[in-house]
C-alpha cells in the first residue's frame, strides 16, 4: 500500500464523530505513516480547547486557524490527516485537500448522536436540539463531502479496524481511476 500511494497523504473527512481520528491512527499505524489531526495542532497551537476557541474567539477565527493549519500540513508527505467536521466548507481548503486522496467517512445521524451523548467537546453540538443542529449541519456539508475521492458508508457495527481494512483494501480502485 506505501508503494502505491507513492507518499501521497489521506485526508480523512466527515461529520464530527464519524470517526476520522479513531480511524485515522489505525491507517497510520497499517501503512507507517505519520497521523496528525488538524483539531490537536489547533488546540496545541493556540493553548486552548477548541469549546474556549469558539467561544472567546469565536467560529470564524476558528476556521482561519484551520485553514492555516491545513496549509502548513500539506507541505508534508506520507500523513494520515484527520480534519475536523467542518474543514470541508471552506473552499480555498479544497486546494490543499486535493493535494492528497480525500476519504470521507459516512455514518448515520443517529449512531453519531449515540457516540457523542456524553462528549462536551463539540461546541457545535451545546444545545438543546443536538440531532437538528446535526441535520442541518449535514444538509449544509453533504454536497462537499461528497466532492471526496472515495465514500465510505458505515454501519453501526463496524469496527475501526474494520474501517480502517475497507478502505485500505478500496484504495487501490480509486489509483487506478485518477
Ligand atoms: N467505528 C466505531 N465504532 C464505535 N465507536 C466509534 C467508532 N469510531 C469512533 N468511535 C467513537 O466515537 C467517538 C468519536 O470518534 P472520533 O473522535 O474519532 O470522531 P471524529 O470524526 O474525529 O470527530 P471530530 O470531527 O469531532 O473530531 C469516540 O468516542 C470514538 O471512540
Ligand atoms: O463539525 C464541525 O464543525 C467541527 C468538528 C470538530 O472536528 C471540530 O473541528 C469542531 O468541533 C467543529
Ligand atoms: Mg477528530
Amino acid at each position: 500500500m506505501t508503494n502505491l500511494l507513492k507518499g501521497v497523504n489521506l485526508y480523512l473527512i466527515g461529520m464530527m464523530g464519524v470517526g476520522k481520528t479513531t480511524v485515522g491512527k489505525l491507517l497510520a499505524q497499517e501503512i507507517g505513516y505519520r497521523f496528525v489531526d488538524t483539531d490537536e495542532i489547533i488546540v496545541k497551537a493556540a493553548g486552548k480547547s477548541i469549546n474556549e476557541i469558539f467561544t472567546e474567539n469565536g467560529e470564524a477565527d476558528f476556521r482561519q486557524l484551520e485553514s492555516d493549519v491545513l496549509a502548513q500540513v500539506c507541505a508534508y508527505t506520507k500523513l494520515i490527516v484527520a480534519t475536523g467536521g467542518g474543514i470541508v466548507m471552506q473552499q480555498q481548503n479544497w486546494g490543499y485537500l486535493h493535494h492528497g486522496l480525500v476519504v470521507w467517512l459516512d455514518v448515520p445521524i443517529q449512531i453519531i448522536l449515540e457516540r457523542l451523548a456524553e462528549d462536551n467537546t463539540r461546541p457545535l453540538l451545546q444545545n438543546a436540539d443536538p440531532q437538528g443542529k446535526l441535520s442541518l449541519l449535514l444538509e449544509q456539508r453533504q454536497h462537499k463531502y461528497s466532492q471526496a475521492d472515495l465514500h465510505i458508508t458505515i454501519t453501526a457495527t463496524e469496527t475501526p479496524a474494520e474501517i480502517a481494512t475497507r478502505i485500505l483494501t478500496t484504495i487501490p480502485s480509486i489509483l487506478k481511476k485518477q
